[in-house]
């Protein structure tokens, strides 16, 4: 039971309660340690709670993942999908060790986020760590944690950019006709703390990773969906509001382009891989809201995840990683984020300094 000197390919994401009860928990888990204020917690759960306290993160991920399972039996790989989170059930620490007790002794890890930056990548790695560290913790003597190699940043993969392109076509092809040929191709992703990004690479080569992937991967996307002028903003800011994140927001720019005279909108959530929390309540509810509010057209691109070149996708990152396919990348910004047993990819990558508190000095 072995592909290229692996055994196991692990899923790793970010996880989201399934039930009402889940939400309080998995937002403390979120924010431990973080300089998220509580009004901001009692707001979030209330989106949470509008679709039931149930994110629709994890189903995505399992169906992912069975499609992931299709398309590796297809390139006759034999390596059996886990699935592990840093926030909530299934968590990593748990997950590693089921791989463990499965006797899974080196797997690839498949990371949900397609960047750099801390939250997006070094982050990943830190969640690699802890959950091997759990493991030789809990276990017997005769049982190691299995080695664990991440996959590197897709932002940049012609599958992930196609699949974005025929969202973007599907979208201008939802807005009524006269919209259409004239509607504003805006791109969004999740804002971070501008210290986060000018900290996100490695620091000799300016740091701005994270930002720098999301426009290059809406220049890609755009080209391939055959439009010239684009926006890329940014979404669900979290933090003090005396700390200054990525912007502008999605909302406030959709302000700006009514007073500029824009009539419509379509909006790709390139920062996403599927329609979790943030897609479906701060772009699908709110900005289309603030749209409908300021009587432009709106249309919200698909996310990639459950269209069939995503699970491709996964599969060609994982025959890479075994020698079996050459990278195949389109942008000119870095793909980092590979490396063993959640060490950083370089010494100093994506380092973010974090103000200690009151309550922990
Ligand atoms: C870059 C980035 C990605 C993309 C890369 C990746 O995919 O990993 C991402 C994804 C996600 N973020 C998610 C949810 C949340 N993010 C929060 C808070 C934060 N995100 C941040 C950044 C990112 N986040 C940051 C800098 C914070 C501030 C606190 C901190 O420094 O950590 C909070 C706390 C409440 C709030 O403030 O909103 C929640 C609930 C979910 C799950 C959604 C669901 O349940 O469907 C997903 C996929
Ligand atoms: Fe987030």
């Amino acid at each position: 039971m072995s592909s290229g000197g692996f055994d196991a390919l692990l899923l790793l994401s970010f996880g989201g309660p399934e039930k009402p009860s889940d939400v309080r928990p998995f937002l403390e888990n979120v924010t431990r340690g973080r300089n998220v204020p509580s009004a901001r917690l009692d707001e979030v759960e209330q989106h949470y709670l509008h679709f039931g306290g149930v994110s629709p993160i994890n189903k995505l991920n399992r169906q992912i993942i069975a499609a992931v399972q299709k398309e590796l039996a297809a390139a006759g790989l034999d390596l059996p999908v886990y699935f592990g989170n840093r926030n909530w059930h299934p968590l990593a620490e748990d997950t590693v060790e089921e791989m463990a007790d499965a006797g899974v002794d080196r797997a690839l890890v498949f990371p949900t986020s397609a960047w750099g930056g801390y939250s997006g990548c070094r982050q990943y790695h830190e969640d690699i760590a802890r959950a091997r560290a759990s493991v030789a913790e809990n276990g017997n003597e005769a049982r190691n944690a299995p080695e664990l190699v991440k996959l590197r940043h897709y932002y940049d993969h012609p599958l992930l950019v196609d699949a974005f392109a025929d969202a973007i076509r599907r979208a201008r092809d939802e807005l009524p006709p006269p919209l259409r040929s004239g509607a504003r191709l805006v791109f969004t992703a999740h804002s971070i703390p501008v210290a986060a990004d000018e900290s996100a690479g490695v620091p000799s080569e300016g740091g701005h990773l994270y930002s720098r992937q999301v426009r290059e991967a809406a220049r890609l996307c755009a080209e391939a969906s055959g439009v010239d002028d684009y926006d890329v903003v940014w979404q669900s800011r979290s933090g003090p509001a005396h700390i200054p994140w990525l912007e502008p927001d999605i909302c406030d720019h959709l302000e700006s382009l009514s007073e500029a005279g824009e009539k419509a909108v379509i909006v790709c959530p390139v920062g996403f891989v599927s329609d979790h929390l943030e897609v479906v309540w701060d772009l699908d509810t709110e900005a289309k809201e603030k749209a409908a509010e300021l009587g432009m057209g709106f249309a919200r691109a698909a996310t990639p995840g459950t269209d069939p070149r995503f699970a491709k996708l996964v599969v060609e990152l994982v025959r890479e990683a075994i020698g079996l396919a050459v990278p195949r990348r389109l942008g000119a910004e870095p793909s980092r984020g590979t490396a063993v047993n959640g060490s950083p990819c370089l010494p100093g990558c994506c380092q973010v300094r974090r103000r200690v508190s009151a309550t922990q000095a």
